[in-house]
């Protein structure tokens, strides 16, 4: 069975009658990585946040199905849903600073996740909360510190941090080091692929740039305006393409070199 899977999953916005994402299927196994690629407005948040059960208001899944761990999520009511969220399946999104709470210390806010998701008591979240940071390759001292005091990667590892402190099988990283300069970025990406090794964390990673779900990904689906115009193994897309669109994304690229889209291995 898999930790998730989409079958033809249609968005529709019920304010206007628009259709916003028109059949998007893929499956995600343990430890596996699905990268969505594709430009600003394509339907890649929209498809992460239906899977996490939090479309914004009037937006309704109007077609096909999502199975997290077993569960179909069309049944869940929204009690079983923050069962699920968080300890099943979390996420990071761009922007870090904006989902850090600035009068309150780093480590107070991941210490709060373990406590209310896993029901721990206030020496025990410390405790979880610095084998957190230290899992993030964060020095502990960052416990005590406030979100203004770290730099934006610093940031995005905290968030990472809390997002994994309830042990969650999926984590949706959803352009989740798009405001970083390149060098962090890369780093963050490193310690994604760290994370799903040492845990067995599976991971959807949402970008509009190529190069940051290649990076990870074995399978990516290519969308434009709704739909999936090219999925498959990652080798395949990027040396094969067969749809003129996902060509331009990688013509985007070429300036840098191919390489830059594999990791050195
Ligand atoms: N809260 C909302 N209210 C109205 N329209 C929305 C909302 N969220 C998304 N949309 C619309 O749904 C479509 C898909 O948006 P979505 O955010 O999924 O795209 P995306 O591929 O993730 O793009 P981006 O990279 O810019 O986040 C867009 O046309 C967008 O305008």
């Amino acid at each position: 069975m898999s930790l998730l899977a989409l079958d033809q999953v249609r968005i529709t916005n019920n304010a206007d009658g628009r259709e916003l994402v028109k059949g998007v299927s893929f499956t995600l196994e343990p430890g596996g990585v699905v990268g969505i690629v594709g430009e600003s407005g394509s339907g890649k948040t929209l498809t992460c946040r239906a899977a996490l059960g939090i479309l914004p208001e009037h937006f309704v899944v109007s077609g096909g199905s999502i199975e997290l761990d077993g569960h179909d999520v069309a049944a869940l009511t929204p009690r079983q849903w923050t069962g699920l969220r968080g300890s099943t399946i979390s996420a990071v999104f761009q922007d870090p600073a904006s989902y850090l709470n600035p009068s309150l210390t780093i480590g107070s806010q991941i210490a709060e996740v373990a406590k209310v998701k896993l029901g721990l008591r206030r020496r025990e979240a410390k405790i979880k909360t610095l084998q957190l940071l230290d899992s993030v390759r964060l020095p502990a001292a960052v416990f005590d510190q406030y979100p203004h005091e770290l730099s934006g990667g610093m940031q995005q590892r905290s968030l990472i941090a809390a997002a994994i402190a309830a042990e969650p099988r999926v984590l949706i990283a959803d352009e989740a080091t798009t405001a970083l300069d390149v060098t962090v970025q890369a780093e963050i990406l490193d310690l994604l692929a760290e994370l799903r090794e040492s845990t067995g964390l599976a991971l959807v990673v949402v970008s509009h740039d190529l190069a940051v779900v290649a990076r990870l990904c074995e399978q990516v689906l290519v969308m434009r305006s709704g739909e999936v115009v090219e999925q498959g193994p990652v080798e395949r897309i990027l040396y094969r393409p067969e749809h003129d669109y996902t060509r331009l994304l990688i013509e985007e690229h070429e300036s840098y070199g191919l390489e830059r889209y594999l990791v050195a291995t």
